[in-house]
């Protein structure tokens, strides 16, 4: 089957009725209608029928090495350069039809399930069996197109002691046993960014764990439909307010939802098992394949457009109110130039320096990668400082459409007027840039551009403890013994 469209997507959602929760009800009926999902489906249907417009198919598609069918990009094995420069491509196309305010467009996942299929053997050190299971399953969800959602982290409830210490050791999602039919699974996960409205959800280590016998029950790598019996998707509240395009720019399209996933007795079928019971396997799994490292490849792409979009809102601020003489104004907007350029500089070294792996697959320099990554949660919440030090009470006078359509409009179009402009389209820009960084959900992105890949502290220490510092090191000994012989002739 070709890549997707976006009705095909749609459809398969809409059809599936997973188990998903909201405000305390099941949703029931269609997936696509409802008001908290409504929005981000699609633009997601529309990032996928990005897939076949005919001027963009060479980037967003190539032809499937088994059905010789156009499939997306993003499931695409790298083998050269130019194939990493292909898929950097088609990321940005996506993120720029969501300016990077979709962390989870299609391609996120992909880039981690293209990887661990690509390291397919890895799996099969514990049964060969599972090294044909991740291998199959990449094919099927690249030929099939399939749209993942994951889930990584334990629930939060006492982080000092291990999730087999926890008051009842079904806290966390466990494996309660097997049968015939597959692993079973009961407890839960957290937190799976667009829970309940994509076709199936990973379920793998990241978070590494502590390597004892008790922790095995909790080491484990599958995969299944949402549908699957048992399991069920307990989302928060919609930050789409089912508001117009012009009131809440960002989340009415782009508002991607989290669901804490609960695993009730989920038979887990045997073929959708990567690794199960082995801590040792599966803390090395991330690493080993370099799903991280391109995975992050996809992040850094999609943040240049996010930082492009950024730029632009603020830029647009200070012309519409005029403040562009002021130094500190060019200051603040200059630290948003240099983050954007320091994160495309980023993602160029990476693929300059690229090198086949040992799956064969060409592989960005992590390096560049990983510094961007830990830069990035650092930065953008500066981003939305900036928005809110230059917007200032420009983000609370921001009438609604209905305050527009109403007979007030005579008192706003003379009192919301901009430098440069009618009021209707500066209170559009203004709420735009209070999406970004006042409304909840534009503070959602900031915790998520803090969090999503991981706790910052703990990627900064990997980042310490990886990073070899001992050249420098011995070059400040050699200048300090250089100094000692000096003082010793003198
Ligand atoms: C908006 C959003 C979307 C997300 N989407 C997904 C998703 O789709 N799939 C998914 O799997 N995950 C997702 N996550 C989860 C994300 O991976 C985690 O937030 C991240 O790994 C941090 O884990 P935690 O939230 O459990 O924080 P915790 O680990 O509980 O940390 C909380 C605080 O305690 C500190 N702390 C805790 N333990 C330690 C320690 N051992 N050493 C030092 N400090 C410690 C942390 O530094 C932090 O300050 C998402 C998170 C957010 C915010």
């Amino acid at each position: 089957m070709p890549a997707k469209t976006g009705e095909e997507y749609i459809n398969g959602v809409d059809e599936a009725g997973a188990n998903v929760w909201i405000d305390g009800e099941q949703v029931k009926g269609k997936f696509s209608e409802h008001p908290a999902f409504m929005g981000v489906m699609k633009t997601q249907a529309e990032l996928y029928d990005l897939q076949h417009d005919p001027k963009k198919q060479d980037i967003m598609t190539y032809i499937s090495p088994t059905s010789n069918d156009r499939v997306g990009t993003s499931f695409l094995q790298p083998r050269t350069k130019e194939d990493l420069e292909t898929r950097r491509n088609m990321i940005q196309e996506w993120a720029r039809h969501n300016n990077g305010m979709m962390g989870r467009s299609p391609d996120y996942i992909n880039s981690g399930l293209m990887a661990y299929g690509s390291a397919a053997d890895m799996f099969g050190t514990q049964d060969p069996a599972f090294a044909k299971n991740m291998k199959a399953y990449y094919e099927l969800c690249r030929e099939k197109d399939l749209s993942l959602t994951h889930t990584l982290i334990q629930p939060q409830v006492n982080r000092g002691v291990s999730a087999a210490k926890l008051p009842d050791p079904y806290i966390a999602a466990r494996i309660a046993g097997k049968n015939s039919e597959g692993l079973i699974i009961k407890g839960a996960r957290l937190l799976a960014t667009q829970g309940g409205i994509t076709d199936e959800i990973m379920v793998f280590p990241s978070t590494l764990l502590k390597q004892s016998e008790e922790e095995n029950p909790y080491a484990f790598a599958f995969s299944i439909p949402n549908n699957t019996p048992g399991l069920k998707f307990i989302c928060r509240e919609t930050f789409d307010y089912g508001k117009s395009h012009y009131d809440h720019p960002l989340g009415s399209r782009f508002e991607e939802m989290d669901a804490i996933i609960v695993f009730d007795d989920v038979v887990v079928p045997w073929n959708r098992v990567f690794a199960y019971g082995d801590v040792g396997i599966c803390n090395q799994a991330y690493n080993e394949s370099n799903a991280v490292v391109h995975m992050t490849h996809q992040v850094v792409a999609k943040n240049i457009a996010k930082t492009e979009f950024i730029l632009g809102i603020l830029q647009l601020m200070v012309e519409t109110i005029n403040i562009g003489q002021y130094q500190h104004v060019q200051e603040k907007i200059s630290e948003v130039i240099i983050a954007l350029e320091t994160v495309k500089a980023f993602i160029t070294a990476s693929e300059a320096n690229a090198k086949l792996d040992k799956w064969g697959i060409m592989t960005p320099d992590f390096t560049p990668l990983n510094i961007a990554r830990n830069y990035y949660p650092k930065i953008y919440p500066r981003f939305s400082e900036i928005m809110q030090l230059l917007g200032a009470s420009g983000l609370m006078a921001i009438p609604n459409e209905a305050d527009f359509n109403s007979e007030l409009r005579p008192d706003l179009d003379k009192y919301l007027q901009a430098a440069n402009g009618p009021a209707y389209e500066r209170v559009r820009l203004y709420r735009l840039a209070w999406d970004v960084c006042m409304s909840s959900f534009g503070t959602r992105q900031t915790l998520y551009e803090r969090f999503f890949f991981g706790d910052p502290i703990r990627m900064a220490s990997a980042l310490y403890n990886g990073y070899d510092k001992q050249e420098y090191v011995d070059r400040v000994k050699e200048f300090l013994n250089r100094s000692e012989h000096l003082a010793e002739i003198n």
